[in-house]
């Protein structure tokens, strides 16, 4: 009876006891973790199936729901990274919860919600959301929580971040997935272009118009609009977009008829607009209308543990489209965790596309990167050729972790077992350097 219970749920669901151990898991997450059968499970340990590991992954740095469950008795949600059936990283939020068993003892019952979906897996297109830092994850959610809603979302972040991805993935998600999603360039909007942009024309509108054009507002009925760098919208233009978008309501230029059009809207822009808003730059009224939900996109220096995965995966699209292999060095990964990235991942990107292009062999060493010389990466502490230009401890310890961490894919067990210390102190040393 509580296998079918449990098979009831669409979303991997797991029953665990205080040893850590499997006692029941619906069709749900065998089908995730690569499991056919109930009794490849039972007895197993949630952190063997799940995250690959051979201890609790509170050992490992992470919040644990089983920990948190069994210590207080009260529900605890967390965002992880699972690795399912193929050995892919997923994320996941995990919601734990106390369960009496059969027999009146405690049982952790975890709710898997797999925040970028199963179906995005081996999805090459260029529209997955790559990313496993916790930063990272908290956007991710934060993006697919807003997506169930109507609710206007701000995406802010620097240049190159992703935020149109992120507009997609909102978009991808909502119930309006079957509508269009229509990006308007407002940097590109003047007060002669808004109206005909928007909201289309009739035909003989004006001179020279021959055909009537359909407006990006109309063509976004029932789906989404994307207003890309919103902040750069003038005030003028800002006073007619929050008309538009309160009321659903506009005619075609040179027409007659008021029309109506039910859009969601998803705004981004680079820059600071609650400030816009205190410089009189920006109407608090429209501002109010796009930011119900605000989210913020990490720029890739705050998010350094997720280089090496993004690389590989844009290394990999480059390499199908150019129809060659090629794979980066040691050295190249280290470099490029040392990069700032102020273009974050439209940067990386450029950076990678040059590599290839000048990589003869498909080796991508750091030279071909042309981010920082390689003799700087591996310089090693010496008492007596110390100069000025000497890394500080500090600096060569970190580099000597991201570079472990690239070499074993993230896998900070490895990692610490490398270095001979335990996976916490690793864990207050990743926090310390920003690499966690
Ligand atoms: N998490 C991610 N995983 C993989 N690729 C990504 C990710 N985020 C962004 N990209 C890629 O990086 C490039 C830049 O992304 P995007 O155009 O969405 O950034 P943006 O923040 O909208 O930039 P801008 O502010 O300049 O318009 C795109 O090619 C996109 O596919």
């Amino acid at each position: 009876m509580m296998q079918s219970l449990i098979d009831v749920h669409d979303n991997p669901f797991v029953l665990i006891d205080d040893q850590y151990r499997v006692v029941a898991a619906n069709l749900a997450y065998r089908r995730a973790y690569g499991l056919d059968s109930a009794s490849s499970v039972i007895g197993r340990h949630c952190y063997e199936l799940s995250h690959h590991l051979e201890s609790p992954c509170h050992l490992h740095g992470e919040d644990c729901p089983h920990r948190q469950v069994f210590a207080s008795g009260e529900a605890h949600e967390v965002l992880h990274t699972h690795y399912d059936a193929r050995g892919e990283a997923e994320q996941v939020r995990i919601r734990g919860h106390a369960i009496q068993g059969i027999n009146g003892e405690l049982l952790l019952g975890e709710a898997i919600h797999r925040l970028a979906g199963p179906e995005e897996k081996g999805q090459c297109d260029g529209r997955r959301m790559i990313g496993f830092s916790p930063a990272y994850l908290k956007m991710i959610d934060q993006l697919g929580k807003s997506a169930a809603t109507d609710a206007g979302v701000l995406l802010q972040g620097e240049s190159g971040v992703g935020k149109e991805l992120a507009a997609h993935f909102v978009h991808d998600r909502s119930p309006r997935a079957t509508g269009a999603f229509v990006a308007v360039d407002c940097t590109t909007l003047t007060e002669t272009l808004f109206e005909t942009e928007l909201f289309g024309h009739e035909r003989g509108a004006f001179t020279g118009c021959v055909g009537r054009r359909v407006g990006l507002f109309e063509m976004a009925d029932q789906g989404t609009l994307f207003l890309d760098e919103v902040g750069e919208l003038p005030l003028g233009l800002q006073a007619k977009l929050l008309r538009v978008l309160e009321s659903g309501e506009f005619r075609r230029v040179g027409g007659r008829v008021t029309l109506h059009a039910d859009v969601r809207v998803v705004a981004a822009t680079n820059r600071n607009l609650r400030q816009m808003v205190a410089d009189g730059e920006f109407r608090q009224d429209l501002y109010y209308r796009l930011a119900c939900i605000m989210v913020e996109l990490p720029a890739l220096r705050e998010r350094r543990a997720d280089i090496p995965a993004l690389a590989d995966a844009l290394l990999n699209r480059l390499c199908r489209d150019g129809g060659r292999a090629c794979y980066m060095t040691r050295e190249a990964i280290d470099c490029l965790l040392r990069y700032d990235f102020p273009g974050n991942i439209r940067e990386l990107k450029n950076v990678l596309q040059r590599a290839v292009a000048l990589s003869g062999d498909g080796v991508i060493g750091a030279n071909q990167l042309g981010l920082c010389p390689t003799t700087q990466l591996r310089a090693a502490p010496n008492d007596q050729g110390a100069t000025n230009d000497t890394p500080p401890l500090r600096e060569l310890e970190a580099n000597y972790i991201a570079d472990l961490l690239a070499r074993h894919g993230g896998h900070r067990r490895r990692v610490a077992d490398v270095m001979g210390i335990s996976e916490r102190t690793l864990y207050r040393k990743l926090k310390r350097y920003g690499l966690g």
